[in-house]
């Protein structure tokens, strides 16, 4: 099962990432890399970091007008990652245009409504406070866009399954029985995610700042 936990590599530093990525790799099946990292390191950072031989997961979470991120995703496709996030709530024709921009082998995903949020901030944007509701919507707004799936916390994963049984689903937000939650709010354990469906799990803090990633990651690994 540890080809479903994909480790979140959330720092700019290109050789603190790299040895966490050398140190965890038989226990995780891919590698995340998000703004932190592509910020600092761009490019040449994600070349050096596929040489650790895992997948890699872009999450940039790209959102603006269509126009704008299918030139960003034209951008990064010579780094054919395995997976890539945009923001849902970019729109259809956003959506679809990230997705005809893509790499063929590269799976688009739409980030739905991050896990670092609860009802009272949908509430605070003029939404309401409903986190079901609301990434249903969108569940249904990214599967008619012809995306490959959805980022959402490990609560809403199986209702959304249920309208996309072929979607891919992303389930970060993910933290063992007794780990800290530090800003994540809508949080499950890693086989409370994949008994709800989830594909892969995202995992950064409880690993990458563990005493050591390796143990760490071995432990998450044998609760799955
Ligand atoms: O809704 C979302 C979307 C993306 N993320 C990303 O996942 C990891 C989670 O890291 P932890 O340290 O395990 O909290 C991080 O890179 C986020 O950018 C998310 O948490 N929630």
């Amino acid at each position: 099962m540890s080809g479903r936990i994909y480790v979140a590599l959330d720092t700019p530093e290109l050789d603190k990432a790299k040895a966490i990525a050398t140190r965890v790799r038989n226990h995780v099946g891919g590698i995340k890399l998000g703004l932190e990292f592509f910020v600092a390191n761009g490019r040449h950072g994600v070349h050096e970091m596929a040489e650790v031989g895992l997948p890699i997961f872009l999450d940039l979470k790209f959102h603006d007008i269509p126009n704008t991120v299918a030139k960003a995703v034209q951008a990064i496709r010579p780094l054919n990652p395995a997976i890539l996030t945009v923001h849902a709530a970019g729109g259809r024709a956003m959506l679809e245009d990230a997705k005809a921009a893509a790499p063929t082998g590269t799976k688009v995903v739409a980030v739905t409504m991050l896990t670092s949020l609860d009802p009272s901030d949908l509430s605070a944007i003029g939404l309401k406070p409903d986190p079901h509701e609301q990434v249903l919507r969108l569940t249904e707004l990214a599967r008619e866009s012809g995306v490959d799936g959805i980022v959402c916390s490990g609560a809403e994963v199986a209702a959304a399954k249920a309208v996309w049984p072929h979607g891919f689903f992303v389930v970060p937000g993910v933290r063992p029985a007794d780990g800290h939650h530090g800003d994540q709010k809508r949080v499950v354990t890693p086989r409370g995610a994949l008994d709800a469906g989830a594909s892969i799990l995202v995992i950064g803090r409880p690993i990458t700042q563990a005493e050591d990633p390796d143990i760490a990651a071995r432990a998450i690994e044998a609760t799955l």
